[in-house]
């Protein structure tokens, strides 16, 4: 890495200066569908179509910011000895398996045998299982280290908040190496000018605590809103309020909590139904933001260290209103069939990213959002064409960039889900 990179996220719209992105690799395909359930997935995917239409997202993004793959960075890490220890030391102490002495060989031992590169490749891609007892040889699984099959959803693993990095605290074990992984990234590698905070050192952790990034939006510098579903736990929230209170801050403070429901698994997160778009506009899944529904919103206000009050609020917008944020929501899916609007949702047609205040990029398969976007003052550009210099992005003021998505959907993400920016500009409010 050339130069430094001093951690600053202070919002969702920020124009993007850096952002960590992982280009698809062997990992996405090695899962079959008796087993794409377990590795978090709603079908398989076919890799060389993933990887066609992650092309255009990352290339779009490296027109407009500096982007680093993880593999780059984690191939930086492992150069240090004492790092490359620390890491698979870790591994062995989170999936016992790896550090077992088996009667040919030791994964632990050919992990610490290999090159940077290629160790960080296996960390990511796994290790195929090799039969030298009878259990392996019958055994069904094919892998004694399993790939990581969402790293591509970079987003949730660790989140950039303010100027320090939250690790996640994973729902699942198969995504654990992930937090592992981020976590050396940002404390080996100088360049990235930050503190990790990680809810596993906290030795009274309570076990139901589990937080992932697609559950954690920064509306403002002083608004968090998270969501409270199958990934982030309310012990979870209240780990991350307990980090804002020894912060000790004398202005108030703001955390917005949504309930999610349980299944269909596209709300898994937040940003699954809910977006930040512009300074003025937001995404919204609107049977379960905007309708009367049984799921909660909740406002915790903070100051000086104290908890304040703990309230209700009818939704996320009335709550958002009441702190000066006054945003119109536009509808995933469109505003007419209900339809429409499950069928958009379940293909993360409410996950967009920002690449700056109205600059945002989606799916363009889910075209009754786009229409509604495009009502809605965005223009709609195909990032194949501003890729092949067809158009030029500066010509536009207001826009979402459309990517390809029929393979990467089946992952269970989207845009949003796929970008874990590091630095952003101030917005203008
Ligand atoms: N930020 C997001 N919505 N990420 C989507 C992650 C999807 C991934 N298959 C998982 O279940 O973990």
């Amino acid at each position: 890495m050339e130069n430094y990179v001093e951690l600053n996220v202070r919002s969702e719209i920020g124009e993007l200066e850096g952002v960590i992105l992982h280009t698809p690799g062997s990992e996405v395909e090695n899962m079959t569908p008796e087993n794409a359930e377990r590795a978090l997935y709603s079908d398989i995917l076919n890799l060389a179509v993933a990887r066609e239409e992650y092309k255009q997202l990352s290339s779009v993004l490296s027109t407009v910011a500096q982007t680093y793959q993880v593999k780059d960075l984690l191939t930086t890490v492992l150069g240090n000895e004492k790092a490359k220890e620390a890491i698979v030391d870790k591994v062995c102490l989170m999936e016992p398996q790896v550090g077992v002495k088996g009667n040919t060989y030791c994964i632990k031992d050919y992990l610490l045998d290999q090159e940077p590169a290629v160790l960080a490749s296996l960390l990511i891609e796994g290790v195929p299982l090799k039969a030298d007892n009878l259990t392996k040889f019958l055994s069904k699984e094919r892998y004694a280290m399993r790939p990581l099959h969402n790293f591509f959803f970079t987003r949730d693993a660790s989140m950039s908040v303010v100027d320090e990095v939250l690790i996640g605290k994973m729902a699942n074990s198969v995504r654990d190496r992930e937090s592992l992984i981020m976590q050396s990234i940002f404390d080996y590698i100088p360049g990235f000018k930050t503190k990790t905070v990680n809810p596993i050192d906290n030795p009274a952790l309570d076990s139901a605590c589990t937080i992932e990034g697609g559950d954690v939006l920064i509306a403002r510098d002083d608004i968090l809103i998270i969501g409270n579903g199958t990934r982030t736990s309310t012990q979870g929230i209240d780990f991350i309020l307990a980090q804002l209170l020894t912060q000790k801050e004398k202005r108030q403070r703001h955390i917005l909590v949504q309930e999610l429901p349980s299944h269909p698994e596209s709300f898994i997160h937040l940003d699954m139904v809910f977006t930040l778009l512009d300074v003025d506009k937001c995404m919204v899944y609107e049977p379960l933001i905007l309708r009367p529904n049984k799921y909660q919103t909740v406002h915790i206000t903070i100051e000086n260290g104290k908890v304040l009050n703990i309230v209700h609020e009818n939704n996320l917008l009335e709550a958002l209103k009441k702190l000066g944020m006054d945003l119109k929501p536009i509808y995933c899916g469109g505003n007419g069939d209900p339809w429409n609007q499950e069928r958009e949702q379940w293909h993360s047609g409410a996950n967009f990213f920002a690449i700056g205040p109205g600059k945002v990029l989606g799916y363009g398969r889910n075209i009754h959002t786009m229409e509604a976007m495009n009502k809605n003052g965005f223009e709609i550009l195909r990032a194949k064409d501003i890729i092949r210099h067809k158009i030029e992005l500066s010509d536009y003021e207001k826009y979402v960039i459309t990517i390809e998505g029929s393979e990467l959907p089946r992952g269970g993400g989207g845009a949003r889900c796929m970008t874990m920016p590091v630095r952003r500009k101030p917005v203008n409010w």
